[in-house]
């Protein structure tokens, strides 16, 4: 579904991806991992196109889409959930949910506001209350429901948890886990391992902008010292 080649990313003259490889195939949970500054948001900015990458290829379906603007990559059904829940904050929650809700790739069961309220039932008591009224851990689950009504064939999240009281956490988590069961292709960067574990197929660690290890999660778990080397846990 999305493939990610060798992908070469700088910021000025600075680079920042080596050679990125990632492979995401329907209906997979994949994780990006590693500690801070090694690149995972900077492969996230490259396959929306906000950072474009310099050489390399990336392919969503059978389109290429490393030269396309980063709109049109949306558009192509990526949703991505950025760090820092970019809400807006003047608009209700209803008319955040509505205000961007499309069904470009004419998904056949489209999501509705019912059924991205029943993964997030606590967004259902504040539909009328602004953005900005909302608590941090709302305000994420509200970022993550608007991505869903674009109703993406690809959900990106990056760093949707950080700075989150658990018992919000668990229930992101939770909505995560439902949208997999369904069937929904999912890219996660977070530093929430025990919760990744539980919800990914196959991860990717990055150390100085390359990817230096992928496996599944049974490889992830076996392997203690991968953890502490390059995850720091
Ligand atoms: N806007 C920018 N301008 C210049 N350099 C940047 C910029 N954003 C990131 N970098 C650099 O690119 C490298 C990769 O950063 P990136 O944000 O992708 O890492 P990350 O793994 O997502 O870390 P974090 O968890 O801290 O976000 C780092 O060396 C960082 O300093």
């Amino acid at each position: 579904m999305l493939c990610v080649e060798h992908i070469e990313t700088f910021y000025g003259k600075s680079q920042a991806l080596f050679g990125v490889d990632l492979c995401i195939r329907e209906g997979e949970v994949v994780t990006l991992l590693g500690r801070n500054g090694m690149g995972k948001s900077t492969t996230v900015r490259s396959i929306m196109g906000l950072t474009p990458i310099r050489s390399g290829r990336i392919a969503f379906g059978k389109k290429e889409i490393h030269r396309l603007p980063s709109y049109a990559i949306a558009r192509s059904g990526i949703g991505l959930v950025p760090e820092g829940r970019q809400i807006f904050p003047n608009l209700t929650v209803r008319e955040n949910m509505t205000a961007t809700a499309t069904n470009r790739l004419n998904v056949p069961v489209p999501y509705t506001l019912e059924t991205v309220l029943a993964l997030f039932p606590r967004l259902a008591d504040r539909l009328n209350h602004l953005g900005n009224q909302l608590s941090g851990g709302e305000q994420q689950m509200l970022a993550v429901v608007r991505a869903l009504m674009t109703n993406p064939r690809l959900l990106i999240l990056d760093e949707a948890t950080e700075g989150l009281a658990p018992l919000i956490r668990k229930e992101i988590w939770q909505g995560m886990a439902t949208l997999k069961a369904n069937g929904h292709a999912i890219l996660v960067i977070d530093k929430n391992l025990d919760a990744l574990m539980n919800l990914a197929d196959r991860h990717c660690i990055m150390e100085n902008g390359r990817v230096v290890w992928r496996g599944t999660t049974d490889e992830l778990a076996a392997d203690e010292g991968l953890k502490s080397r390059y995850l720091g846990v």
